[in-house]
């Protein structure tokens, strides 16, 4: 892929972004099998590729400069800030909402917030699209309410240029650290979240709550995921890590029981919206941490499916979840280092089947799915 950021060095965030596609495919497959080399691995499928480029639904822009020529883009360590507008990662339909903003930041008069003297008020614009309708969530990161009367008052206007912005909302950040949200989310639309759809199931994203940032591969994901339980007797299943619901909502039947947990009251709120307009009525969603859910419970349903962030599911949940025997985990990864010392604790079970997704393209990070069987 081509990028002419990368190329004038003013972007090095992909630093395969020189490999050729195929090689970093292969590449990461390999890394993968020798992580795997202690385990018995029954069955490899072949690796999930990506698109090479506009395959993200998110960006997250450090808004820089001066209120009359704003940039948005990405801070280096060295206080460097570089305007990202034409990132190739983005889908295309990102940058006439970006040359929208610009103005409107002006408009607005939301001077960019400024690092070294901690002055200003934009830090970030966060926008993230709905691939199945085009549909967008928009959010300013503020460093507090000073300058939301102007923003309010200006707003008519982008929403007359961009009609398909149809979440728009204010996060207040008042802290000088590279912290990307705060706790206050103010918002300024009557849409307060953002319906996507992956494969005919409803799902629905809202400022706050974590949603798979490469659409496509995600929905290959939760297609497979679907795929290899359909042929197994499962009529109990718990989704820990759940997040909106997109692996339980797949592969939820009308006749299972399922279990979500999450620990963000938000995202359960959108999965549990999700279940009922799929009228799945054996299915509840609820707000927990995830290892003090299950060691809370006596008994494992017939299949755990685990996605948990970068860290992986610990001890204590491998030590549960050894001793109480579901007859399947469905393990999906994003950080294999941690999925394969996760794996070394789960003794009881053998692994039937893997598959690499390679949600980050032009990096070293990929996903990973690993179905385990009791032994
Ligand atoms: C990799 S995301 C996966 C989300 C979801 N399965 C999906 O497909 O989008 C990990 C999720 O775990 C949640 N999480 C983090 N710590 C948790 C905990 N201790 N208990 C339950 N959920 C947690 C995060 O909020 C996040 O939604
Ligand atoms: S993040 Fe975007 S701009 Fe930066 S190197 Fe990658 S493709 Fe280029």
């Amino acid at each position: 892929m081509h990028c002419a950021l990368y190329d004038t060095g003013r972007c090095r965030s992909c630093q395969w972004l020189k490999t050729p596609y195929p090689a970093q495919l292969s590449h990461k497959q390999s890394y993968l099998e020798t992580l795997m080399t202690p385990f018995d691995v029954a069955e490899w499928r072949q690796p999930q590729p990506s698109d090479q480029q506009g395959f993200r639904n998110k960006a997250k822009m450090v808004v820089s400069g001066s209120v009359e020529r704003p940039l948005l883009g990405i801070m280096h360590g060295d206080g460097r800030t570089v305007d990202l507008c034409e990132c190739p990662l983005y889908p295309a339909s990102f940058a006439p909402v970006f040359a929208s903003l610009k103005p409107f930041i002006a408009r607005a008069g939301l001077t960019p917030y400024n690092v070294a003297r901690r002055r200003g008020e934009l830090k970030y614009i966060l926008l993230t699209e709905s691939r199945d309708s085009g549909a967008m969530m928009l959010r300013f990161v503020l460093r507090s309410t000073l300058k939301l009367a102007q923003l309010r008052s200006a707003l008519p206007w982008l929403r007359e240029q961009l009609p398909h912005i149809n979440v728009i909302s204010v996060n207040i950040q008042p802290v000088h650290m590279a912290i990307l949200e705060g706790e206050e989310e103010i918002f300024l639309s009557d849409e307060q979240v953002l319906a996507e759809r992956l494969n005919q199931v409803p799902l629905w994203m809202r400022p706050g709550s974590f949603f798979q940032t490469n659409p496509s591969v995600a929905a290959t994901l939760y297609a497979s995921a679907r795929d290899w339980l359909a042929d197994l007797p499962i009529h109990t299943m718990w989704d820990l890590f759940c997040g909106v619901g997109g692996f339980g909502l797949h592969c939820a039947t009308p006749e299972m029981s399922l279990t979500g947990i999450e620990i963000n009251a938000k995202a359960i709120s959108c999965a549990r919206r999700s279940a009922h307009e799929l009228g799945l009525d054996k299915v509840r969603f609820t707000a927990l941490d995830s290892a003090a859910f299950a060691t809370g419970k006596e008994q494992a349903p017939d299949l755990v499916l685990v996605n948990p962030p970068r860290r992986g599911i610990g001890a204590e949940l491998c030590r549960w979840l050894d001793n109480h025997a579901p007859r399947w985990i469905l393990y999906s990864s994003c950080q294999a280092e941690s999925l394969a010392k996760d794996l070394s604790r789960l003794e009881r079970y053998k692994i039937s089947r893997v598959q690499l997704f390679d949600m980050f393209p032009h990096s070293s990070h990929f996903e990973v799915l690993v179905l385990l069987t009791l032994s």
